[in-house]
């Protein structure tokens, strides 16, 4: 095992930031943390780094006690933070090499990782240039060359896509999967469900600190196989609406966001007209309708009752 927690809990005061987590990664994954907002995957993968102290629970690190051989695994660990690490007042090619000596790295070979890690990262062109005149997307792959150089065999990203462009964004993504591939196990965190749906192999969600799923991506997809859902956006709402549905033989959850309604039922409820009848019997227009595919966003909200971008 790459990483091994045990009942993990980390209090802020009254607040119960990781309520109670276990989980393992195994080597080779590519383990996708995904929550909302809040969810505490910062706390959890801080906690995990050794950055924040925890109140109960165990961490295995490459199979060693995080507390006892902190040094060691640290070493072996190449992290993206949430919030840029980078240095504005050094050149791209400083800033890669600043964290290459951090890890030990020198002569020749450091050389060869810093050409590597920009020509990965595609800055090699702007190797010269300092990170003020760079994009959102730009900063963010230059913190992972400073991430990647050493190479760590456990790469920690903390929602790297966040407000950068959709050039930048494909382009982690993509280093992603072949950091993988070249070796490394990779522990992503998101709350964008289809960023880890393209990536990773094994899946954990989150929310107000609790693990509430995990398995892989087509192991969570079967939980919710077995319904039926439909999204129905409404012209207006009426009180008793929700209620009445819920009433309907075979709906096991209905809920309404905005003006949009989801209903899940039971495989093979065959409600369907049944759903349509009610609302339009309350003088509802239907204005649109779709038989939903499951897919991880469900699952969340059939979880929680909430969407994971609330
Ligand atoms: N240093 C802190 N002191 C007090 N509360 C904190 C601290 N850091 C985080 N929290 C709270 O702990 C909870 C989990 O936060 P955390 O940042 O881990 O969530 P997250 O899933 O990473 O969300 P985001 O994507 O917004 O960063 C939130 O309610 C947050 O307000």
């Amino acid at each position: 095992m790459v990483v091994n927690i045990k009942n993990l809990v980390k209090r802020y005061n009254e607040l119960l930031a990781v309520d109670n987590v276990s989980l393992s990664i195994k080597e080779g994954e590519i383990f996708g943390l995904l929550g909302p907002n809040g969810a505490g995957k910062t706390t959890l993968i801080n906690t995990i780094l050794g950055l924040t102290r925890f109140d109960e629970g165990s961490i295995e690190i490459f199979e060693k006690d995080f507390k006892k051989h902190e040094y060691d695994i640290k070493k072996e660990i190449g992290i993206v933070p949430q919030d840029l690490a980078i240095f504005e007042d050094l050149t791209a090619y400083e800033n890669v090499d600043y964290f290459g000596r951090l890890y030990g790295l020198k002569g020749n070979l450091l050389k060869e990782r810093i050409e590597e890690a920009l020509n990965f990262t595609g800055l090699q062109e702007r190797k010269k240039d300092f990170p003020k005149k760079f994009s959102g997307g730009m900063k963010r792959r230059l913190n992972i060359a400073c991430a990647i150089m050493h190479h760590p065999k456990l790469i920690i990203m903390d929602e790297p896509t966040v407000g950068i462009d959709p050039q930048s964004r494909k382009m982690i993504l993509e280093s992603v999967k072949k950091l993988n591939k070249m070796g490394s196990t990779v522990i992503y965190t998101s709350h964008y469900m289809e960023e880890v749906e393209e990536i990773c192999s094994n899946i954990t969600i989150i929310d107000h600190g609790r693990i509430i799923a995990k398995g892989t991506k087509e192991e969570l997809k079967a939980m919710i196989a077995f319904e039926e859902r439909v999204t129905i956006q409404l012209s207006a709402i009426s009180f008793n609406l929700v209620d009445d549905i819920k009433k309907i033989d075979g709906v096991k959850e209905c809920l309404l966001q905005e003006n949009e309604l989801l209903v899940v039922s039971v495989r093979g409820a065959g409600n369907l007209s049944r759903i349509i009848d009610e609302v339009g019997g309350k003088g509802i227009e239907i204005k649109g309708l779709n038989i939903e595919k499951p897919t991880l966003e469900g699952i969340f909200l059939i979880l929680t009752g909430r969407s994971l971008r609330d």
